[in-house]
C-alpha cells in the first residue's frame, strides 16, 4: 500500500495528499505533519520505513469539506485520492487515482467558497513585446466561467491584481515575486508559458485554429499567461472545463485606474483595519441574492471611464424608482419591492450552472434550481408590466425566457424532496423511469409478501409465535423460539442460534431475499446511471442558464442601488465629458449613518479651479470631506446614485489618493518613506483627468522638510499635472498658494469657540482657516489641565516673539541662501589672503590705517 502512497504522492507533488481509506482520508509523513499542525489533529503512527514509525493524521470522509475549506484559507492546495477499485475483487491495495486537486483559486463547491465575493485564480507572466517588457495578465473565475485577460506596463501589474484580488497566483517558477501580498503563490515550470504551447492548449480548448477572434492577436505575453492558467486549472478539475466559453480583453482605459493604497484608503470592500464593515460595500449591498452582492462587488471595483454604461445603470435605476405603487389595495407595495420580494427565493443560480457544466451539481441544488425556473416567467412578466419601457430592460427580459424544457426535465426527472446525495437513492422522481419505478417496488415492497409468510408458516407449522424478521448481518429469518424448534418442517434450515430461539432459513424466503436485495443494488445503480444521463441533458442548457443568472445579478443589483437611492434620498449624477467635478449638498455615503447629523458640502472642481487647499481643525472633517468627493465620484463612474442634492461628475482616468500613511514594517519603509513613495507616484501619473486627494503631506518629517515638499508638490500638481486635486495641510503658509497660482483655491473647515471649548461646524467654507485649534481639540481629547495650561503659555510666547515664518519658495531660498554664503566664504578666503600679506611691523601708523580703509572697502 505505501508503494501506491508514495507513487501517488510523486504525482500530487507539494500538494497536500488526502489519501482515501475506508471512511477516513489519511495523510502520511510530512504531509501529516503539517496537516495535523493546520488543522489541529492527533498524530498517530502507522507501520514503519526503514526502521522509523510513518506517521500519520486523518480527517473523516464525511467531515472533510470543512477541513479542506480550512486548509484552503490557509492557502493549502490539496490533491484528493479515491478509491476506484473494487476492495471485493482486488488483489493487493485497491486501485487508487488522484480525482480532484482543490487550490485557493480553483473551488467550485459551495462549501467552500464565500458566497458574497468571488474566488479569482490569475496568472502573470512578464516578458519582452515588441522591444518593451510588458506584462501579461490572465484570470478565470472558475465557478462562473469568466475568463479574462490584459496586458500592462510590469509597474501596473500591482495595481491590477489588487482590482482583480485573485485568491491564487501562478507564476512562472524563475519569476517567482518575493512577496504574494496574501494570495497563494503557486510556481509553474517555466515551459508552461512558451508561447507556441500557451497558444496550443487554447486553441484545443476552444477548438479554434487563430486566437485573433478573441482580440488576442495583439496580446502576446497575456496570451501566455492565458495558456499556463488554463492548463493548471483543467488540471485541477475532474470534467471537462466546457462552461469556459470564451475569453475576454480588459481594455486598458476600460475603467477608471484604482490604485492598491486608494482602494484601501477609500475603504471599498474592506476597511483601513480590514475588517469587513462599514465600508462602501457594505452600505449598499442590499443584494438578495449572492450573485447579486458579488457583481456589486465587482462593480464597486471597476468604475467605469466611459459615460455609456454607466447611463445605462442609472437609467435603470431610474426606471426602478419611477415607477408608482400598484393601485389595489392588497398590492399597495411599491414595483420596485415587488420585484426585491422575487429575487429574495432565488438560489445561486451562477455557482449552480457551473456545477452543472462541471457535473458536480448536488441533487438538492437541481430542486432549488427547479422551483427558481418556475420562477422566472413572473419576474420577466413583472419587469415588463410593472415599469416604463426602457432598451435595458427589454434586454434583461430577453435573457430570463429561458427553453422551458430545461424546467419540464427538472419537473419530471427529480424527485420534490431528493436525497442529499445520489448514492443514497431517492432522487430521481417516481414516474420518470418505469424500469427505476419497478426495481424501487421490488426493493421495497416487502411489507406484504411478509406478513403473508408469516401467517401461512405459523399456520403450517402451528406455532403461533413464529415471526419473520430482518437484520443487516443475516437478512431475512424465521425465528421459532427453542421451546418450539421441534415443530418446524424439514426444509427450514438453520441460520443462528440463540439461548431462547433459533432462526431459520428456506428456500423460498431466500429467493425472495435473493430478489430484493439485488433490486435494492439494481436500483441504486439505475438511478445514478439515470442522475447521470440528466446531468450530460443538463450541461447542453449549462450557458444558456448562467446568462440567465448573470441577468438576474444585474437585477439584483441595480434593484440594490436603487433601494438604497430611495431610502438615502440620493440623486442622479450627470456624467460628463469633459473633467470636472461639481457637488451641491454632498454626503459621504458611509459616515452619513454613523453620525445623527451630517453636515452636506459642496464642491467644484475644473479646468479654472483645480484644486482646492483646505485647511481646518484637527477633527474638522478635511479627511472625511475629501473621501467623500471621491466617493460620489466613484459611485457615479459605476452608474450609482448619488448623496447629493445635485451633482455632475466627468471622466476620470484614475483616483490617486494620499491619506495619513500607516508604517510598513514589514516592507521596511517608514511613514515618511511610505508618504512619499505615494506622493511620487501621483506626480508620475496623474493628468488632467485624475482626481488625486493629498492628505497632510509632508507631516511626516521636520516643520521645514515638510512644508518644502508641500509647498513644491501642490504646484508640481497645479502648473504640470493639472490633476483635480484636494489637498489638506495645516501648513498655513501654503495657503498663499492660490495667490501665485491661478487655479488654486482656498477652502477651509468651520469651527467656532464657545466657552465649553471648539465646536467643529464640518461647513466647508471659502478662504483658508484662521487658526488651527490645536490645542483646544487636544483638550477635548482629555489632555491633563496642566499641560494644556503650558501648552497655552508656549503658543503665546512663541506668538509674541514672531516665530519665524520660512519663505514659501524655500528651494530657491535654500539656493539663495547657498549662494550667500558661497559668497562670504570667498571673501573671507580672499581676507584671509590679504590678512596674512601684513607684516604689521614693516607698517607706519599712516600705512595701517589707509590699509584698514581699503580692507574695510573691498570686503565688505
Ligand atoms: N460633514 C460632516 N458632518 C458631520 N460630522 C462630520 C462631518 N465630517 C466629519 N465629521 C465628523 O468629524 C470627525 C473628524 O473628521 P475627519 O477625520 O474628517 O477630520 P480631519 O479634519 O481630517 O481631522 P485630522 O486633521 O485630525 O485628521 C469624523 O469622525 C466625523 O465623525
Amino acid at each position: 500500500m505505501m508503494q501506491q502512497y508514495l507513487r501517488l504522492k510523486a504525482e500530487a507533488g507539494s500538494h497536500l495528499l488526502f489519501y482515501r481509506m475506508g471512511d477516513f482520508y489519511e495523510m502520511f509523513y510530512e504531509d501529516a505533519e503539517r496537516g495535523a499542525r493546520l488543522l489541529n489533529l492527533t498524530l498517530t503512527k502507522r507501520g514503519t520505513s526503514n526502521g522509523a514509525p510513518i506517521p500519520m493524521a486523518g480527517v473523516p470522509f464525511h467531515a472533510m469539506e470543512g477541513y479542506l475549506a480550512r486548509l484552503v484559507a490557509l492557502g493549502e492546495s490539496i490533491a484528493i485520492c479515491e478509491q476506484i477499485g473494487d476492495p471485493a475483487t482486488s488483489k493487493g491495495p485497491v486501485e487508487r487515482k488522484i480525482v480532484r486537486i482543490v487550490t485557493p483559486g480553483t473551488l467550485t463547491d459551495e462549501a467552500l467558497l464565500p458566497a458574497k465575493a468571488d474566488r479569482m485564480i490569475a496568472a502573470i507572466f512578464t516578458s519582452r513585446a515588441n522591444r518593451t517588457e510588458r506584462s501579461g495578465l490572465a484570470w478565470m473565475n472558475l465557478a462562473s466561467g469568466e475568463f479574462r485577460v490584459t496586458e500592462c506596463a510590469p509597474d501596473m501589474l500591482d495595481t491590477e491584481l489588487h482590482r482583480i484580488e485573485p485568491a491564487e497566483m501562478l507564476c512562472a517558477e524563475s519569476r517567482r515575486p518575493g512577496d504574494g501580498n496574501g494570495m497563494a503563490v503557486t510556481a509553474l515550470p517555466d515551459w508552461h508559458f512558451e508561447s507556441d504551447g500557451a497558444r496550443d492548449v487554447l486553441h484545443r480548448h476552444f477548438a479554434v485554429d487563430t486566437l485573433a477572434g478573441f482580440g488576442l492577436a495583439d496580446l502576446p505575453v497575456a496570451t501566455c499567461a492565458a495558456g499556463a492558467l488554463l492548463r493548471y486549472v483543467s488540471r485541477t478539475q475532474a470534467q471537462s472545463l466546457s462552461h469556459i466559453q470564451t475569453i475576454r480583453v480588459d481594455q486598458a482605459g476600460e475603467y477608471v485606474v484604482l490604485d492598491p493604497v486608494t482602494r484601501k484608503n477609500l475603504e471599498l470592500t474592506e476597511t483601513i483595519s480590514g475588517e469587513s464593515a462599514p465600508t462602501l460595500f457594505s452600505t449598499l449591498d442590499h443584494c438578495q441574492t449572492p450573485m447579486g452582492s458579488r457583481l456589486l462587488r465587482r462593480w464597486i471595483h471597476h468604475p467605469l471611464r466611459d459615460n455609456t454604461p454607466a447611463q445605462q445603470r442609472q437609467q435603470v435605476i431610474a426606471t426602478f424608482l419611477s415607477a408608482p405603487p400598484g393601485d389595489d389595495a392588497l398590492n399597495a407595495l411599491a414595483p420596485l419591492d415587488t420585484l426585491r420580494h422575487m429575487l429574495e427565493r432565488y438560489p445561486d443560480l451562477e455557482r449552480i450552472a457551473t456545477r452543472i457544466a462541471l457535473r458536480s451539481v448536488r441533487p438538492r441544488e437541481l430542486a432549488s434550481l427547479r422551483e427558481a425556473l418556475a420562477l422566472l416567467p413572473d419576474v420577466a412578466q413583472h419587469l415588463l408590466q410593472a415599469f416604463v419601457h426602457e432598451p435595458a430592460l427589454d434586454a434583461f427580459i430577453q435573457n430570463l425566457s429561458l427553453d422551458p424544457e430545461i424546467a419540464h426535465l427538472l419537473q419530471k426527472a427529480i424527485d420534490p424532496e431528493p436525497a442529499l446525495l445520489i448514492r443514497e437513492g431517492g432522487v430521481i422522481a417516481t414516474g420518470f423511469d418505469s424500469e427505476l419505478d419497478e426495481l424501487r417496488r421490488l426493493a421495497s415492497d416487502s411489507g406484504e409478501f411478509l406478513l403473508e409468510l408469516e401467517a401461512r408458516e405459523r399456520e403450517r407449522t402451528g406455532i403461533p409465535t413464529l415471526r419473520v424478521e430482518y437484520n443487516r448481518v443475516h437478512g431475512f429469518y424465521i425465528e421459532v423460539s427453542r421451546g418450539q424448534a421441534d415443530k418446524v418442517p424439514a426444509e427450514y434450515r438453520r441460520r443462528q442460534t440463540l439461548k431462547n430461539a433459533e432462526r431459520y432459513i428456506t428456500p423460498e424466503l431466500k429467493t425472495w431475499e435473493d430478489k430484493v436485495l439485488s433490486a435494492k443494488d439494481r436500483s441504486l445503480s439505475r438511478e445514478k446511471w439515470l442522475f447521470e444521463n440528466l446531468l450530460e441533458q443538463l450541461a447542453d442548457y449549462a450557458s444558456a442558464l448562467s446568462q440567465c443568472a448573470t441577468t438576474l445579478a444585474e437585477v439584483d443589483a441595480l434593484a440594490a442601488l436603487a433601494e438604497h437611492a430611495q431610502a438615502n434620498d440620493w440623486t442622479a449624477p450627470e456624467l460628463l465629458e469633459g473633467n470636472e467635478i461639481l457637488i451641491e449638498a454632498g454626503r459621504h455615503p458611509v459616515v452619513e449613518h454613523s453620525i445623527e447629523r451630517f453636515t452636506p458640502n459642496d464642491c467644484e472642481l475644473g479646468p479654472q479651479r483645480r484644486m482646492l487647499l483646505i485647511t481646518g481643525p484637527n477633527m474638522g472633517g478635511k479627511s472625511t470631506y475629501m473621501r467623500q468627493v471621491a466617493l460620489i465620484a466613484l459611485l457615479a463612474r459605476i452608474g450609482s446614485f448619488v448623496p447629493a442634492r445635485l451633482a455632475r461628475i466627468g471622466r476620470l482616468d484614475r483616483i490617486f489618493t494620499r491619506i495619513g500613511a500607516a508604517d510598513d514594517l514589514a516592507g521596511g519603509r517608514s511613514t515618511f518613506m511610505m508618504e512619499m513613495t505615494e506622493a511620487a507616484s501621483i506626480l508620475s501619473a496623474s493628468t488632467p483627468q485624475s482626481l488625486v486627494l493629498m492628505d497632510e503631506i509632508g507631516r511626516g518629517t521636520s516643520t521645514y522638510d515638510g512644508l518644502a515638499l508641500a509647498w513644491s508638490i501642490a504646484h508640481r500638481l497645479l502648473s504640470h499635472n493639472q490633476a483635480l486635486t484636494l489637498f489638506a495641510t495645516h501648513y498655513f503658509e501654503i495657503t498663499r498658494l492660490p495667490a501665485e497660482a491661478p487655479g488654486a483655491a482656498n477652502v477651509h473647515l468651520a469651527a467656532a469657540e464657545s466657552s465649553s471649548g471648539i465646536v467643529f461646524l464640518h461647513e466647508v467654507q471659502p478662504g483658508p482657516a484662521s487658526r488651527s485649534y490645536g490645542i483646544q481639540v487636544a483638550q477635548r481629547a482629555g489632555i491633563p489641565a496642566a499641560v494644556i495650561r503650558h501648552a497655552s503659555r508656549e503658543l503665546s510666547r512663541l506668538e509674541a516673539q514672531g516665530a519665524p515664518t520660512p519663505q514659501l519658495d524655500l528651494f530657491s531660498a535654500a539656493a539663495d541662501a547657498d549662494d550667500a554664503t558661497s559668497n562670504t566664504s570667498e571673501g573671507d578666503s580672499a581676507l584671509k589672503a590679504a590678512l596674512n600679506d601684513i607684516d604689521p611691523d614693516q607698517l607706519t601708523p599712516r600705512e595701517a590705517l589707509d590699509l584698514l580703509y581699503r580692507l574695510r572697502n573691498e570686503h565688505l
